[in-house]
């Protein structure tokens, strides 16, 4: 058996708490050698609600379950993490944007990024899932000082999964003749879900489907515009489909992408396809020994072009907004 890792989970008595801790002590994220040692953050008035899903991870037996430490103080959670799944925040309603909520929530990933800073294992990697994620990343970051920016990410694979999802269907075949999706830019309604890339069984999916209007009238809002339709059917945001996004993130990155294949994770640009330098985008990417690397040299195209710049733009005035609010330097 390896030594146990850290893996510390913010909002871990909330939804999607409640669907991701009991997988990632399955070994499910980290796979099915690997012991975790569960951390868990809540607000104070939630700890008793934790204690309960604590006594459930518990009664579950789980062979890999090495030990779980809960607390309402950050520098106690995170303390010598290896992983960091910052889920904790308030999740939208009916009628709002994700980018209303940074008021409400911004404030919560300034002091958890300086704990992080702190007391983090120095290779911890950083997933944020408390929307509106790719602002609260940076946030994070920018309060990280003694961490590497590239060590924070924010999640795109949920739109990742919708879209190959949605292909799937359109085209007859199976999930799994889908590959070379990409997410580019913001986990927000400007997203943009790529076509031009992915395959189905090999064949170029833009070609094979053969149909601009549907691309640009029904895919694309349907993968971005997903979120709130959740929302407008359960009455609450979705949690089983975002704890399994994060769970496939974060067994990406540790793990690595397939072979022939890529994902897409969002984090600090280093201005690759033209996207301004520090913002928290969507990319595509491969993963080999923990090592993210931007899928390279992909033609961009009028359209895509468009599409890119519009969410960059809507990132660098939710950067604005954080930097108005004194939450980024
Ligand atoms: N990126 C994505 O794809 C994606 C997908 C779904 C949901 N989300 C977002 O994830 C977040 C959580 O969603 P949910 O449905 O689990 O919400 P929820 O309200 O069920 O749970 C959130 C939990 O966070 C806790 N919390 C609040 N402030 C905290 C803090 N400072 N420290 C630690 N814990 C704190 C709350 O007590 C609550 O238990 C929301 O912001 C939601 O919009 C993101
Ligand atoms: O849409 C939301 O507010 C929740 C989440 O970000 C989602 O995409 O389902």
């Amino acid at each position: 058996m390896k030594p146990p890792v850290r893996v510390a989970v913010t909002g871990a008595a909330g939804q999607i708490g409640y669907s991701l801790l009991f997988r990632i002590a399955s070994g499910a994220m980290l796979g099915e050698d690997q012991p975790v040692i569960l951390q868990l953050l809540e607000i104070t008035p939630a700890l008793k609600a934790l204690n309960g899903v604590v006594m459930e991870l518990k009664d579950c037996a789980f062979p890999l379950l090495a030990g779980v430490v809960t607390s309402d103080d950050p520098k106690v959670a995170f303390k010598d993490a290896d992983y960091a799944l910052l889920v904790g925040a308030l999740p939208r309603k009916a009628g709002m944007e994700r980018s209303d909520l940074l008021n409400a929530n911004g404030g919560i990933f300034k002091p958890q990024g300086e704990a992080l800073s702190e007391v983090a294992s120095r290779n911890v990697k950083v997933l944020v899932v408390g929307n509106p994620a790719n602002t609260n990343a940076l946030i994070a970051l920018s309060n990280a000082p003694k961490l590497k920016p590239s060590q924070f990410h924010a999640m795109v694979r949920l739109d990742h999964n919708r879209a190959i999802s949605q292909l799937a269907e359109k085209t007859g075949k199976p999930v799994t003749a889908i590959q070379k999706m990409t997410i580019w830019g913001n986990h927000s309604t400007t997203q943009f879900p790529d076509l031009y890339h992915a395959t189905v069984d090999g064949k170029n999916a833009y070609e094979l489907v053969n149909d601009h209007a549907w691309y640009e009238t029904t895919f694309i809002p349907t993968v971005a515009k997903r979120g709130a339709a959740i929302i407008e059917a359960r009455g609450l945001s979705s949690a089983a489909s975002a704890a399994n996004a994060a769970i496939a993130h974060m067994r990406s990155w540790a793990l690595g992408t397939a072979e022939g294949d890529w994902t897409s994770m969002a984090f600090p640009s280093d201005g690759s396809y033209g996207v301004p330098e520090g913002l928290v985008y969507g990319f595509p990417v491969t993963v080999k020994n923990g090592q993210v690397e931007i899928v390279k040299g992909l033609e961009i195209n009028a359209f895509s072009r468009a599409k890119m710049d519009a969410t960059a733009k809507e990132l660098e005035e939710e950067r604005q907004a954080v930097k108005d609010l004194g939450l980024v330097k």
